[in-house]
Order: structure tokens, then C-alpha cells, then sequence
């Protein structure tokens, strides 16, 4: 069963096409990435499947629903974490996780939240006073705390240190294995790879590959680079088959394969 379909999205503003016809699908229960450089038209897709952006045509059906005319009640099953911060003014990080809580009637508890995204000791602290990539885990606790069965997150880990990384990407595993679908936009190749099941990149309004992390362009079939040392000092050689070369191979230390990796696909792909 698939949790989000678009067929043919096309959006413009004033004129310009910033989607020029989209296909995706994203089944349930799957963590998917989209990629794409800047002004690719991510976020004006996601804002489109998130209900928040009209469209100018393609069909997309979202958890079963037309965004551009579901009831409340689809909201409710819906969290999203946009780019820009949301506007909290002097609530504090657990005033602003209860008073969201309060729109949602499956809410996860205030204090299990704020401990998911790292912010116990800092609940008693204005959203104001916080550190950017503190303020930006408070974005996905307000994001999660509704129990959401798709969640939708802009660039999310944009400004977290390393630790704060590793923590989201636990997180976001958890809520997998909790069935939750998860669309993420992230320039973090690394980030894709340690969570994406699929992935999509998108150039200039249009979707230019999809796959696995592993397969996306080609990736696992595209030449492997073998290197090692022999007595002439260090080799290389590049070829489609490395399992076959390695056998061929007499016993050669410091052996590597290398393939392509998801940069230097991604890179090739957008160029
Ligand atoms: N509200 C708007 N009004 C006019 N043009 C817009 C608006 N929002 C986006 N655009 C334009 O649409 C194009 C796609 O923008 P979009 O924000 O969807 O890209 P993106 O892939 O999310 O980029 P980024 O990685 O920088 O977030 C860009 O050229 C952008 O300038």
C-alpha cells in the first residue's frame, strides 16, 4: 500500500516552472529521501503533500486523500517539520511540546518527547534562548509529538553537532520500526544512506533517479576500483566484475574495492 502517490506534479511561481512533473511513490512504513541541489523544488513538493502549497496540476493522493481538499481529521496524521523554524516567542521547550500536544488526540506524553530529541535539560529554557541545532530538535519534537503516520521533515539535522546527528538517526529508526513513513529532504548524503530505504534525487522540477541507496544511478553496477600491492609496489585496476579479478588475484595485500559512491553518483546525476 503506498502512503504517498503523485503522478505528473507541476508547480510555477510567477510564471517559472519549480516542479515540472513529478512522480513518486512512497510506500507505507518506508523512510525515504529526497535529494536535489538548491531551489530543486524539494520543498515545494513536500509543502504540497503536507497540504500547505496548492498546486497547478498532476494528481497526488497522500494517506489516501487529495491534500488540496482533506478533512481535519487528516492533519491529525500528518506531522511536518518544515525548513524555517516555527515562530514559539518566549514558550519554553516544554510549554510549546504540551501546547501542540493538545491539537493531537493520540499525543505522545510532553516529557517522553523531549527526552526522544535530547532536550530533557533543557525543557525549563525559552525556545528563544536555545543553541540552532537545539532549537531545531525542539522543531522535531513538535513534529513527532502528534504520533504522526507520515512525517515529513525538511532538512532536519541542518546545524546539529555529531552527537545530535547519531541521536536523530536513532530516533528516526525507532519510529520506523513503529510503522511510521518518513519523507526527509536532507543535503547529508551520509544521512541517506544510514536511514533511507529509497531515495529520489530531483534537478530542476523534475525527479532524474530513483533507488536504493546502493542502486540509485546505476551505483552497484557501475566499474568497481581493485588496488593492491605487489611487488612492483601499488596497482590498480578497474573493472564491472571485482569478485571474478579478486579470485584471479595471488594473495595481495593492502586489497580494497571500491565503487562509486552515493556523492559521486549524486554529483554525476545533477551535473
Ligand atoms: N514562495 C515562492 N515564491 C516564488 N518562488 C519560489 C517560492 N518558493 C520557492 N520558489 C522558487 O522555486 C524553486 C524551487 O524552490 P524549492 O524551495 O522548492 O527548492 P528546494 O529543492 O527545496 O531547495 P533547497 O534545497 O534550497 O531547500 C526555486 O527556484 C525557488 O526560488
Amino acid at each position: 500500500m503506498n502512503a504517498i502517490r503523485v503522478r505528473g506534479l507541476r508547480k510555477s511561481y510567477d510564471g517559472k516552472p519549480a516542479v515540472a512533473g513529478i512522480d513518486l511513490e512512497v510506500a507505507e512504513g518506508e523512510v525515504f529521501a529526497l535529494l536535489g541541489p538548491n531551489g530543486a523544488g524539494k520543498s515545494t513538493t513536500v509543502e504540497i503533500l503536507e497540504g500547505l502549497r496548492r498546486r497547478d496540476g498532476g494528481e497526488v493522493s497522500v494517506l489516501g486523500q487529495d491534500p488540496a481538499k482533506a478533512p481535519r481529521s487528516w492533519y491529525e496524521d500528518i506531522g511536518v517539520v518544515q525548513q524555517a523554524a516555527t515562530d514559539l516567542a518566549d514558550t519554553t521547550v516544554a510549554e510549546a511540546v504540551r501546547h501542540f500536544a493538545r491539537y493531537y488526540r493520540r499525543a505522545r506524553a510532553v516529557d517522553e518527547v523531549i527526552d526522544l530529541v535530547g532536550l530533557t535539560e533543557k525543557a525549563g529554557d525559552r525556545a528563544g534562548k536555545l543553541s540552532g541545532g537545539q532549537r531545531r530538535r525542539l522543531d522535531v519534537a513538535l513534529g513527532i509529538v502528534g504520533r504522526p503516520k507520515l512525517l515529513f521533515l525538511d532538512e532536519p539535522t541542518t546545524g546539529f553537532d555529531p552527537e545530535a546527528r547519531r541521536r536523530f538517526w536513532s530516533l528516526i529508526r525507532l519510529l520506523a520500526r513503529e510503522g511510521t513513513t518518513i519523507v526527509l529532504t536532507t543535503h547529508y548524503l551520509d544521512e541517506v544512506e544510514a536511514l533511507a530505504n529509497r531515495l529520489a534525487v530531483v534537478a530542476r522540477g523534475r525527479v532524474v533517479a530513483e533507488g536504493t541507496p546502493l542502486t540509485v544511478g546505476g551505483r552497484h553496477t557501475a566499474d568497481a576500483l581493485v588496488s593492491w600491492i605487489d611487488n612492483r609496489g601499488p596497482q590498480s585496476y578497474r573493472t564491472p566484475r571485482p569478485d571474478e579479478f579478486v579470485r584471479s588475484l595471488p594473495a595481495a595485500p593492502g586489497l580494497t574495492v571500491t565503487r562509486p559512491t552515493l556523492e559521486d553518483v549524486y554529483l554525476e546525476l545533477i551535473a
